[in-house]
């Protein structure tokens, strides 16, 4: 068999070379092997540019032992604003009792300084949060959903039926602010309660936000299990409702397959990935899980494919650098530690 498979690719390589004859007598063999050198021939196709939605300020601080100091949270997304991204996620409009570490969420939003083109969306998880948001000046709110009922009720306190409908009521009346409305699907790959999710349920889940309003659906794997297989077969069920320009990926890297999981996203078409400086962060509703895939990483991966993302990689690892002194921890991005060793 090797030596049918070599001779083969030796005489795609060089056509010419072969012989009416040679071909003849190939030609079947040929035929039942096309699909085998088409793929691998054919090299998948990137998106040229990438849009990174930066969520370490709202995703990697909600999570937090210690409460960090609203001056902090100010400085780093300004550090990130100068750094290049279009979309950072600033804060929670959530109940304090729930998530206490996004209570200074109005102090937040009203003390960064507003880049002209970045802009700053924040978790909103009913009107409650849409209308204390609006007055601190938002201009994009994300709601979030999931795929689990578990999770749904531990997240956001109702079933997967009644945030559906919540949602609903809270782009209705974004829409009227001409905010835009940014949809998450939690649980994607898996859940911390039920186990395996279905990729229908996925799909749904993210077609009904879609549906009301939202520009965008980021599919986030909350606790980091999905694998390229997974990540796939749950993209292509997705792909069916809502297109590609219209999603985004949420990668945690609790397991190490966040990259592999984006670069297949990328292949599919989607073009926007969520990630977290340092790779801060987790859910509080979501033990054990780690952060989000580190914003370095990524940025390395996509600068090494010669993607574009507006990024200054310089200006990164220095933001890194800055709240990881700030928390008093390592970096959790691996290139990150490896150019701080060299
Ligand atoms: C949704 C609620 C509010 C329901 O919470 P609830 O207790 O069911 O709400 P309620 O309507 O019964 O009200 C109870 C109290 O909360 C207050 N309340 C009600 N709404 C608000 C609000 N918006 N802001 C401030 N306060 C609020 C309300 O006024 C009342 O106050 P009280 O009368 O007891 O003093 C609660 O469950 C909650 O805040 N959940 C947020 C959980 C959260 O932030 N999770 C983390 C983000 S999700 C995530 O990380 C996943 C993601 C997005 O990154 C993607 C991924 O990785 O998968």
């Amino acid at each position: 068999m090797s030596v049918v498979i070599s001779s083969i690719s030796f005489a795609l390589r060089d056509r010419k070379c072969l012989s009416f004859c040679y071909l003849k007598r190939l030609g079947p063999v040929l035929r039942n092997f096309s699909v085998l050198t088409e793929s691998v021939n054919s090299k998948p196709k990137f998106p040229k540019k990438v849009r990174i939605v930066e969520v370490g300020p709202r995703d990697g601080l909600q999570n937090e032992p210690d409460i960090v100091p609203t001056s902090v949270k100010i400085d780093f997304i300004n550090r990130l604003s100068s750094t290049g991204f279009r979309t950072i996620e600033a804060t929670s409009f959530v109940s304090p009792k729930w998530v206490p570490q996004m209570a200074d969420h109005t102090e937040v939003l009203k003390g960064i300084t507003k880049f002209p083109d970045v802009s700053y969306p924040v978790l909103v998880p009913n009107v409650k949060g849409l209308e204390a948001a609006i007055e601190a000046g938002a201009k994009e709110i994300a709601v979030f959903g999931a795929a689990s009922e578990t999770f749904s009720k531990k997240n956001i306190n109702c079933s997967m039926e009644e945030s559906e409908e919540r949602f609903r009521r809270v782009a209705q009346a974004a829409s009227l602010h001409g905010i835009q409305v940014r949809g998450y699907v939690s649980c994607v790959c898996g859940c911390p309660y039920e186990g395996p999710v279905n990729p229908q349920v996925v799909a749904k889940t993210a077609a009904s936000l879609y549906e009301i309003g939202c520009y965008e659906v980021s599919l986030g794997d909350t606790i980091g299990v999905g694998t390229p297989g997974s990540m796939r077969t749950m993209l292509e069920e997705v792909l069916k409702y809502v297109p590609a320009q219209n999603l985004a990926v949420h990668c945690h890297d609790t397991y190490g397959q966040a990259l592999a999981n984006i670069l297949i996203a990328l292949e599919l078409g989607i073009s926007v990935v969520d990630s977290s400086v340092s790779g801060l962060g987790g859910c509080p509703y979501a033990k054990g899980a780690s952060g989000n895939v580190a914003t370095e990483d990524l940025v390395y991966m996509l600068h090494g494919m010669g993607i574009e993302t507006g990024i200054n990689f310089d200006k990164l690892l220095e933001t890194g650098q800055f709240i990881c002194n700030a928390l008093n921890r390592p970096s959790g991005s691996k290139v990150s530690r490896a150019i701080s060793k060299l």
